[in-house]
């Protein structure tokens, strides 16, 4: 499972600063989808091959006791709960405040690795800035600066070195499902008519536990898991607590699956938190279907207002299977495992190189790459990269003036030749080497 490390520090210390730059390194594949918002908080990075997931808790304030300050610093403890390493932030240009100290003492009780990252140090000599912080007992301070870029990424290397890096999901012979969703749409139900509830109780345990919980079952002789985000089973409201919706959990599912499930409710509005959640699944390349639950509460008239609402919202999401379902009444599931498997062997597929190119070429002639100025992008071969999500890498001359929607309509435009369902595909550009033998290579 990928890392996830929290970014810890009073307001306005640079944490967002900090975030973008250790979530632009995003592999850059996904093109920009329209509709598709991103959840500033939480990210994806890579630093020297090594992936983590981000979180920027927001400004903390520990002296909080009620008020939206408290909800934060509440927020801010589940994240530091639920991270596997965090990073504390204080201002060199401010120096050392009485918060910083409350601060490192709760992390200082943590079983997990923490540094000490003093930012906006550019132009400042490292030790000196350091000199005032190591009094905060997190060991040695890291001088950076978030907004230049300088000892970033010596302190990421830093924090996942202790960190290895666990197999692709990729290399599971079965599908491994996420069932994602925010809170009440119905995922425990769905993961009940899954498995049928004698299968589930077994896994009623009180009792915290960060992960979720992995349950195998066979469902027509094949062999599947289901990663069940919601965990915990309800029991009264004595563990509300420890049931709180988390986003770093979604997040590890959704990263630890080979197939999302991502679960609506049809008798809400489609909100901006389904949008994130969707967008988190799409970011990690997963193949999704989407359930829309409670189906059976809704009458025709409002049913046909759901589909308009979710086109207009979760557009992005198209390459998609919709199954409209009833968890409680165990209606539609059949169905859902019919899609669940397309997307699988969808996300899973070997493309032969020659039929990638004729695929490629097929596609050109179809719709040529717009000229830019007085070149035209030339596309000549194509072969897969990867799989989960089905990678094309595609050669080329002049490919950096390739457009965006350009991009997308390839993309279209392989999912469609090869009939994938349920997957999205990535189509990444490389250079050819240059025949005429250009000293500095590509
Ligand atoms: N000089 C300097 N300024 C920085 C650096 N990083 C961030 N800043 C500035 O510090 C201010 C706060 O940065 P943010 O990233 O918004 O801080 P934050 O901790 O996310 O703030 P909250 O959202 O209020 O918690 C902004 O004006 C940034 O431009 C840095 O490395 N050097
Ligand atoms: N009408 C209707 N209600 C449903 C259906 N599926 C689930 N519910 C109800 O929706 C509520 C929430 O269901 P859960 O399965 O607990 O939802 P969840 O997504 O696991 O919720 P969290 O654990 O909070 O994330 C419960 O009251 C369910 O009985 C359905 O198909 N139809």
């Amino acid at each position: 499972m990928k890392p996830t490390i929290a970014l810890v520090g009073r307001p306005n210390v640079g944490k967002s600063t900090l975030f973008n730059r250790l979530t632009k390194s995003r592999d850059a594949l996904v093109a920009d989808l329209p509709g598709l918002t991103r959840d500033r908080h939480y990210g994806h990075g890579r630093v020297g091959g090594k992936p983590y997931l981000v979180v920027d808790t927001g400004g903390f304030e520990p002296v909080a006791d009620d008020g939206i300050l408290y909800e934060m610093a509440r927020q801010t403890l589940q994240a530091i709960d639920e991270a596997d390493a965090v990073v504390f932030i204080v201002d060199a240009r401010i120096g050392l405040t009485p918060q910083d100290k409350l601060i490192a003492n709760r992390l200082r009780q943590l079983d997990r690795p923490v540094r000490l990252a003093v930012n906006k140090a550019e132009g400042m000599q490292a030790s000196i800035v350091a000199a005032e912080f190591y009094e905060l007992g997190l060991g040695e301070p890291w001088a950076i600066s978030a907004s230049h870029g300088e000892g970033v990424r010596g302190l990421m290397e830093d924090i996942l070195d202790g960190f290895t890096v666990d197999p692709e999901p990729e290399t599971l012979d079965h599908p491994k499902i996420a069932i994602i969703g925010r809170p009440n749409v119905g995922k425990s139900t769905l993961v009940n008519a899954i498995l049928g509830e004698e299968r589930v109780i077994a896994f009623d345990q009180p009792g915290t536990t960060r992960d979720s919980i992995y349950i195998e079952f066979e469902r027509n002789e094949r062999p599947y898991t289901v990663i069940d985000t919601a965990g915990v089973r309800r029991r009264g409201k004595v563990n509300e607590a420890i049931e709180k919706f988390s986003v770093v959990k979604t997040m590890q599912a959704i990263e630890d699956a080979n197939v999302a499930v991502l679960v609506l409710d049809a008798s809400q509005d489609v909100a901006e938190q389904d949008a994130h959640i969707a967008g988190f699944a799409l970011e990690a390349g997963r193949a999704l279907v989407v359930a829309v639950n409670k189906w059976e509460s809704l009458d025709n008239g409002q049913r046909e207002q759901v589909k308009r609402d979710i086109a207009r919202k979760l557009g992005f999401l198209d390459f998609a299977r919709f199954h409209y379902i009833s968890a409680l009444q165990g209606r539609g599931v059949g169905d859902l495992f019919a899609s669940i498997d397309a997307a699988y062997e969808a996300a899973m597929v070997k493309l032969p190189t020659p039929r990638l190119t004729r695929a490629l070429q097929l596609a050109v002639e179809k719709q040529a790459p717009p000229r830019a100025g007085m070149v035209r992008p030339k596309l000549k071969y194509a072969h897969q990269g990867g799989v989960n999500p089905p990678v094309v890498v595609v050669h080329g001359t002049a490919l950096e003036h390739i457009p965006d929607s350009y991009w997308r309509y390839l993309e279209h435009s392989f999912l469609k030749m090869f009939k994938l369902q349920g997957t999205p595909l990535k189509v990444q550009f490389k250079r050819s080497a240059n025949p005429f033998g250009d000293k500095k290579g590509t």
